[in-house]
């Protein structure tokens, strides 16, 4: 089912090569974060280039019910914020759909002020753990209760005197990371999140943008981030860039797809966000960075992928896998039309997206032909090499946005059409992947087959 309606069934087959250009809508991450960030100044936000995908609509949506005013005019979001601290309480239920960055940095915004708020969500957000973010919003002073398991729905009542932490993260995760640091806005004094492998920095350069007082320390052992509470925010001019994880789909179709040459202009390449793009390097592919350029202090690059027909199965190292968490999907699809075994080990946190994301991209591999191995934290996709991915299959997507586009991309360049039983989440993440794809010549169809 996609989230709050009908199943929608997609189908994608085999077609000419893909051709030209894809504007890829911008980056989801930094979307979550300027409605936040803006709801948490004081004054007004302006933001151009906001992903309109359904979980950062859900995040607007929230920040109007915590007091900010937060509105469309023409192309330009603009936000009014309430200052930090200053969020009122929701007078009903939070529903963050299937956004887990959505909810757990909402969480971590919101449990350092005294109010309290009731989060919910789609049935894949419903499932996924939250004491993550809730055991270190404890420290702050602040309550959950939730289901069993430390699921939602689930209630938070914000500290009544919050007081700073010092948090080492226990998983690599950006959400919990940005959680605390959210948090240790309202609090007063100094708060510290220690992490040992560097995950998305988008919370650190934007809180410092906002002009509070933030700053990294990177020994060889971890990143100590501190944060100094209770800053007056300065509300931004802010320019969201591309997406690089959505940027992945039409980069790894044009690698499969026969005689395919595709540009995807302005994606940044901030390192803790390349990972994928290193990794089909290393596989063979012809992906070159055009134009390199610096914008906001992030470096920029227009993507042009070829398509690669000697692309080799590669060790995917571990310490690369929060630089390219979200694209592990897609590279497994490229990886069955490679030759040789691509192994991808160190990445439990697979499991707890918006599904098993290992088990849902192994099983329908497997029922396109591909064979796969798995363990609870790696798995080895054994490639077929190009021209021998069976497809033909109908696979599921478990409500999950990144598993419906990856089979779809298979479905570009296999032998047999691949049908997904539900690509409604894709709007979550990517609202226009099918008419971008079919405008590079791609053939993606509603239904069956
Ligand atoms: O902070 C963020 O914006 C995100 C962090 C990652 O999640 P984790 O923090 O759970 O790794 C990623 O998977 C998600 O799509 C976006
Ligand atoms: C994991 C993802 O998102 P979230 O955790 O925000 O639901 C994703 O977009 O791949």
């Amino acid at each position: 089912m996609s989230s709050h309606g009908t199943p929608i069934p997609m189908t994608a087959r085999k077609a000419g090569p893909l051709s030209g250009t894809a504007d890829v809508p911008g980056d989801k991450s930094i979307s979550h974060r300027s409605l936040i960030l803006g709801a948490m100044a004081v004054g007004e936000t302006r933001v151009t280039g906001l992903l309109e995908g359904q979980d950062v609509l859900d995040t607007a949506k929230a920040m109007r019910a915590f007091g900010a005013e937060v509105d469309k005019q023409g192309d330009t979001w603009v936000i009014h914020g309430v200052g930090t601290g200053g969020f009122a309480e929701p007078d009903n239920v939070i529903d963050c759909g299937n956004s887990g960055t959505g909810v757990r940095l909402i969480m971590g915004a919101m449990a350092t002020t005294p109010i309290t708020a009731t989060f919910t969500g789609d049935a894949s957000l419903n499932k996924r753990p939250m004491a993550r973010v809730t055991d270190p919003l404890a420290l702050f002073g602040a309550r959950a209760y939730g289901r069993s398991g430390g699921r939602l729905p689930m209630t938070i009542v914000g500290a009544e005197a919050a007081v700073p932490v010092r948090y080492e993260v226990p998983v690599p995760s950006a959400q919990v990371k940005s959680a605390v640091l959210l948090a240790g806005l309202a609090a007063p004094g100094e708060t510290v999140v220690i992490e040992r492998e560097a995950t998305r920095d988008h919370s650190e350069r934007m809180l410092a943008g906002f002009g509070a007082q933030i700053s990294t320390e990177v020994t060889n052992e971890a990143r100590i981030i501190t944060l100094t509470g209770q800053p007056e925010l300065r509300p931004q001019t802010i320019v969201v860039p591309r997406d690089p994880s959505s940027a992945a789909f039409p980069v790894c179709a044009a690698l499969i797809v026969e005689g395919s040459d595709v540009l995807v202009p302005n994606i940044g390449l901030n390192p803790t966000r390349a990972g994928l793009f290193t990794t089909l390097r290393e596989m063979g592919a012809d992906l070159t960075y055009e134009n390199m350029r610096e914008e906001g202090g992030e470096p920029v690059a227009d993507l042009r992928a070829r398509f690669s027909p000697d692309l080799k199965g590669i060790e995917v190292p571990p310490d690369r896998a929060a630089s390219m968490i979200d694209e592990y999907p897609v590279l497994s699809v490229v990886a069955a039309f490679a030759e040789g075994k691509t192994h991808m080990p160190g990445v439990k946190e697979l499991r707890v997206k918006e599904s098993d994301r290992i088990d849902a991209m192994a099983t329908g591999l497997r029922a396109c032909g591909v064979e796969v191995d798995e363990g609870e934290d790696w798995w080895t996709v054994h490639g077929r090499g190009h021209g021998a991915v069976a497809g033909g299959a109908t696979v599921e997507s478990h409500l999950d946005h990144r598993i419906a586009m990856s089979f779809m991309v298979l479905g570009f360049a296999a032998n047999a059409p691949v049908t997904v039983d539900d690509g409604g989440p894709i709007a979550t993440s990517f609202p226009i992947f099918e008419p971008l794809m079919a405008g590079l010549g791609a053939e993606i169809t509603r239904g069956q087959g």
